[in-house]
């Protein structure tokens, strides 16, 4: 079905390099979703199978606890580092996927990422920071992971929708709570790069797919950006020397909005029609806001 020419990722059978739809992600509301079904049905399927980004309003997570999720990742970053060192490290290869990790730009420079598995997780049960340091950690992100799987079903049932499967379809796979499931919460910090310049081509992460069915995403400031439509090309130029796209538009958070992303799994699964599309987050110039950068 899907050639993979490198790093696992993949080149579109049959599509071409450049497809000539608007890039900018559409803002699709959850409100009155049973009532709306059919209609956001159609929204989701256009954006999946043109853009694979979108962003999601009205749906149904509080700003005060999405506001308190943020908080946690603040607190968790402020941990001393002798706390942090006692945590678990999270290894793709391995799938320990619970605990801290620390990517490095090419300036050595830290960026910070926790790891949070759903609580009923065995592994997860070590990888809570100490509450000494994080008091409010472990309770907001089981409350906010617990908020994520409402609106993502909503998401997936009519994707499955889209493509005339039955409604659960993804869900059923997809549960969360299940103990074999990878679904994971990540927090990250990219640190302030103050009046810095990078070379084109660095990144502070560099050009992926994701390995989720879908990504929720939360960020505080702008940076995200998306290849839409066009295949990551062995090449140089971007700091895995792996892919390069050569127009990237911008995907900023819009307040209140999720911003949702098609990964891997449902591009295969959909045999190439729902678009797990190219994304990084460039290194801001001199003349945007250079402080630091949170995302959930
Ligand atoms: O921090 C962001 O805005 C996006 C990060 C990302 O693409 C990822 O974690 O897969
Ligand atoms: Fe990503």
């Amino acid at each position: 079905m899907l050639a993979t020419p490198c790093r696992g990722k993949k080149v579109r059978k049959g599509q071409s390099a450049l497809l000539t739809v608007s890039n900018s992600p559409p803002v699709i509301s959850l409100a009155d979703y049973d009532k709306r079904k059919r209609q956001i049905t159609d929204e989701l399927r256009k954006a999946a199978t043109t853009i694979g980004f979108f962003y999601i309003s009205d749906h149904g997570v509080a700003q005060e606890l999405i506001d308190r999720a943020f908080a946690a990742n603040e607190e968790y970053c402020a941990q001393p580092e002798e706390a942090k060192d006692k945590l678990p490290v999270v290894r793709w290869d391995t799938r320990q996927l619970t605990g801290i990790e620390r990517n490095y730009l090419p300036d050595g420079t830290l960026r910070e990422s926790s790891i949070a598995k759903f609580d009923v997780h065995e592994d997860m049960q070590k990888a809570w920071p100490d509450k000494k340091y994080c008091p409010n950690y472990r309770q907001t992100t089981v409350e906010f992971m617990n908020a994520l799987p409402p609106v993502a079903n909503k998401i997936l049932g009519c994707l499955a929708l889209g493509l005339g499967l039955p409604e659960n379809f993804f869900t059923e796979t997809a549960n969360p709570y299940r103990a074999d499931n990878f679904t994971f919460l990540q927090y990250h910090k990219y640190p302030g790069l103050e009046g810095r310049t990078w070379k084109e081509g660095v990144n502070c992460v560099t050009a992926h797919t994701d390995e989720s069915l879908i990504t929720l995403l939360f960020a505080k400031s702008p940076g995200l950006e998306l290849a839409s439509g066009r295949d990551g090309k062995a090449a140089t130029g971007d700091t895995y020397g792996c892919y390069q796209v050569d127009s990237w538009t911008p995907c900023p958070p819009i307040p209140g909005c999720f911003t949702v992303n098609i990964g891997d799994p449902l591009q295969y699964w959909s045999d190439g029609v729902l678009l797990s599309n190219y994304h990084r987050v460039r290194c801001p110039k001199p003349d945007e806001y250079q402080g630091d950068r949170y995302s959930i």
